[in-house]
């Protein structure tokens, strides 16, 4: 698959604001208890958060994947200089510690422009949903490694499409 590349060079510095399930509501859903309905099962012994993310996976026969991924540090400040989508399905990263992590994306559509960029910061208790064809950058953690539990779809189509930025837009943090 050709990348796309960007015509004109964007130049952006992003400033994480804190995750919300309204403000990510545009880019798919917010995995958490606080604020969401549950109700009691097994007697009372265990609380049911139930169906917090519109898991869709299953598009052409794909095969529901359950997955870990261990992410490491990239070096500060973050030259983004690609973005990716998943056309036939959404993803769902759920951090198996209570660590806050960043989570950059831009609406599903055309190809990305630097100034379309969104960047989150967790507060340590919440995972993403990424809705089918949302972009976004692959996993960013902060100061160590960190486990996720990933939700996503497999099948032998091509359901990966990188976007590159001509000149790379630089930010995050530093
Ligand atoms: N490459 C892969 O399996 N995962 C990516 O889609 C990602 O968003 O991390
Ligand atoms: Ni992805």
């Amino acid at each position: 698959m050709e990348p796309f590349v960007e015509p004109a060079p964007g130049f952006v510095t992003l400033t994480p604001q804190s995750l919300s399930r309204e403000a990510f509501a545009p880019f798919g859903d917010v995995i958490e208890t606080a604020g969401r309905d549950h109700f009691s099962i097994n007697d009372g012994y265990a609380d049911r958060f139930h169906n917090l993310a519109d898991v869709d996976l299953t598009e052409a026969d794909g095969k529901p994947l359950l997955s870990i991924f261990r992410a490491r540090p990239r070096p500060r400040p973050l030259q983004v200089d690609m973005m990716e989508r998943h056309p036939m399905s959404s993803q769902a990263f759920i951090p198996l510690s209570d660590t806050p992590f960043l989570v950059l994306v831009a609406p599903a559509g055309e190809a990305p422009s630097p100034e379309s960029l969104t960047l989150f910061c967790t507060n340590g208790c919440q995972g993403v949903n990424f809705a089918r064809g949302v972009w976004h950058f692959p996993l960013l953690v902060e100061k160590v490694d960190q486990e996720f539990l990933v939700v996503d779809r497999g099948g032998p189509e091509q359901n990966c499409d990188l976007h590159y930025f001509a000149d790379g837009v630089r930010g995050v943090v530093e």
